[in-house]
């Protein structure tokens, strides 16, 4: 238990504090007006330019207290604050970008189309628009398929095409749902590696939510074990694999050891 909260605690000691989440708490009222908590007393400091899972099953909170940093609900109790300011004031100044499960995409607009809309909608104008867009699928590797439709490209692509719109804005939060969960195995994998090159690139600040141990664990400088029942922060394991990142290292007793360490972490699981 005295390790656990010394890795709690020991990032904020840095002073780079980006996102803090004070006592967070949720309770939703259902349809027959009960309350259910979803959230209990979490507390978190995150990094600029770290990046952190949100971890653990279904139910136990992980897409509340990501729509609650992102400003899209408000907690029940205790605070936020991105960068000294409250979530709403960074959701106004463009700071956060969204990922979520599916890239949800128009269909009657082409890929570069797609990752210029939030730009339409911020007035950015038409020159810089195109140069922007076609920045970010360089980044994300679809370059050549900017002319395309969103039928004419697998679900790997068009979470690439998400990324590239969620990154357009130049926001310094990248907040993913569960991104990669509908993807096989084989483009999951490739766009983890994708993922860590171009978080290094732009240093964002990156907030993934994953039912996947092993992910969370490729993935992440630390993983935030959520458990359920309510949710709450069991654990947070700090990733000391070396970066960059590679496939092989799944492979060494380090990364089965990290992997085991957060299974053991869940509570009431
Ligand atoms: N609008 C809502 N009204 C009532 N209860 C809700 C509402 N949204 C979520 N909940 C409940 O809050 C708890 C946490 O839900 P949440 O979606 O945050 O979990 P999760 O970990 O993201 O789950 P999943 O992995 O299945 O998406 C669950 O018990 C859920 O049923």
């Amino acid at each position: 238990m005295a390790t656990m909260e010394l890795e709690k605690t020991l990032p904020s000691a840095e002073n780079n504090v980006e996102i803090m989440l004070d006592q967070v708490g949720m309770v939703y009222q259902n349809a027959d007006g009960k309350d259910v908590t979803a959230l209990t007393s979490v507390s978190l400091d995150i990094q600029k330019g770290e990046f952190v899972s949100l971890l653990g099953p279904s139910g136990c909170g992980k897409t509340t207290l990501l729509r609650i940093i992102a400003d899209l609900l408000q907690p029940t109790s205790g605070t936020v604050q991105i960068g000294g300011e409250t979530p709403r004031a960074a959701r106004l100044k463009q700071r956060y970008g969204m990922v979520f499960q599916s890239a949800v995409l128009y269909d009657w607009r082409t890929v570069r189309k797609n990752v210029m809309l939030p730009l339409e909608i911020m007035k950015v104008p038409k020159a810089d628009r195109i140069e922007r867009a076609d920045k970010m699928l360089k980044l994300v590797g679809l370059t050549d398929f900017a002319d395309h439709y969103p039928r004419q490209l697998s679900g790997g692509m068009q979470q690439r095409v998400g990324i590239a719109r969620a990154l357009a804005i130049r926001p310094e939060i990248l907040l993913m749902d569960e991104p990669f969960s509908a993807l096989d195995e084989f483009t999951r994998e490739k766009l983890h590696v994708d993922l860590l090159r171009i978080w290094r690139k732009t240093n964002k600040t990156i907030i993934f939510v994953t039912h996947n141990i092993q992910e969370s664990v490729f993935l992440s400088d630390r993983v935030c074990v959520l458990s359920p029942h309510p949710g709450r922060l069991s654990a947070v394991v700090n990733i000391d694999l070396p970066r960059p990142r590679t496939m092989e290292m799944k492979e060494t007793p380090e990364f089965t050891a990290l992997v085991a360490k957060v299974r053991n972490s869940f509570e009431g699981v």
